[in-house]
């Protein structure tokens, strides 16, 4: 029996998550919603996605455009077992209503507080903790990306202090700023650490800044060791954490712009990188204190995450068989 799955919010995350569903064999993708019947409708629809209207109210939109819609969202919502939601962060907890209703699970974005869902989930860190379960929140792109090195480290760990340079807005994205200026969050610490919290249970501190940037966040991390750790043994945990690659400043990777071209020169779809990039020369070890730099696609790194979500809340598959399955079909390289 397959999944039946079903995508509510079709932008930056839910188009590369219906993509990602459709590679699964465990899994179909039953259909997703649109608010309008823009490009992204008729390139889904042509490549053989059922479009839903979102809601009644958004069916004059597709009536005048003469874009046949499959459905509302009520009507997806009848026949999956499960819905994604990627909606506008806060959009979603209001959404629940309507999924409990329908008596399906839900999975949830980053961009909802973590009391939306029962578990606020980053696979690798505590996918067990999902089995089962009916409301899961996959955690923001950064806090997805320091939950997976962090977590390799954990043992290691007294206390982290994290800065984070956060992209000003997705590629597609022409209304948001800033284009020249350097916005720091006053608020400290940063909504970011306490969200790894909800993941695991360490102590940690974060600050943040938007720059104008739209490929990648970069992450300055530096942690307090509560037990010795070398570079090399650093290197060794990062080697084998999965969804973690070293990249060398040597080999040309001098900044998020060669990064994001090693995924185009992958041919990867969107030029997504899944994984999250540290660079290896970044790697410090202090006395007591451990330094890296690291990147993190917010496009994509969440990704994988929905589709182990999924497997955990109809346990289908234990924890390694997920993410093996999950990284095999999205050419994930460890
Ligand atoms: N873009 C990013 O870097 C990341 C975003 N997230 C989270 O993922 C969620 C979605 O974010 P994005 O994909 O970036 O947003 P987005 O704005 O690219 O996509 C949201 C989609 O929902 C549609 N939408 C608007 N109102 C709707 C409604 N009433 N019903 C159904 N669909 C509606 C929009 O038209 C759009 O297609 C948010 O919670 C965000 O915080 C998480 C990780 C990274
Ligand atoms: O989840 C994200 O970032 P976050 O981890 O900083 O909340 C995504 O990059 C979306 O961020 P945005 O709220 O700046 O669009």
């Amino acid at each position: 029996m397959k999944v039946k799955v079903g995508i509510n919010g079709y932008g930056t995350i839910g188009k590369r998550v219906a993509y990602a569903v459709s590679k699964q064999d465990d899994m179909e993708l039953i259909g997703v919603t649109k608010t309008k019947p823009d490009f992204e409708a008729y390139l889904a629809r042509e490549s053989g996605i059922p479009v839903y209207a979102a809601s009644e109210e958004f069916l004059p939109r597709f009536e005048k455009a003469s874009f046949e819609v499959a459905g509302t969202l009520n009507d997806l919502l009848e026949e999956v077992d499960v819905i994604v939601d990627a909606t506008p962060g806060g959009m979603g907890a209001k959404n629940k209503a309507l999924y409990e209703k329908a008596g399906i699970k839900a999975v949830f974005q980053g961009g909802e507080k973590a009391e939306v869902a029962q578990v606020s989930f980053v696979a690798q860190a505590n996918y067990e903790k999902a089995l089962g379960k009916d409301y899961v929140r996959v955690v923001s792109c950064n806090t997805t990306g320091l939950t997976r090195t962090l977590s390799a480290l954990q043992e290691y760990i007294d206390y982290v202090y994290a800065v984070m340079i956060r992209r000003a807005a997705d590629p597609n994205d022409s209304k948001r700023g800033p284009i020249n200026a350097i916005k720091p969050t006053v608020e400290v610490p940063s909504h970011h650490g306490p969200d790894v919290q909800t993941v695991i249970p360490i102590n940690i501190e974060t600050m943040a800044f938007v720059v104008p940037t739209t490929l990648m966040h970069v992450h300055s991390v530096m942690i307090e060791l509560k037990k010795p750790i070398t570079r090399e043994d650093v290197i060794e945990v990062f080697e084998n954490t999965t969804r973690v690659l070293l990249f060398e400043k040597e080999k040309g990777f001098e900044s998020t712009a060669q990064l994001i071209e090693f995924a185009r020169d992958l041919h990867r779809e969107w030029n997504n990188l899944y994984e999250i990039a540290v660079w290896k020369e970044s790697i410090s070890v202090k006395g007591n204190r451990l330094f890296y730099i690291q990147a993190v696609h917010q496009e994509s790194d969440v990704v994988p995450e929905n589709v182990d979500s999924i497997r955990a809340m109809f346990e289908i598959a234990d924890k390694w068989e997920s993410i093996k399955k999950t990284n095999k079909s999205l050419g994930i390289l460890k």
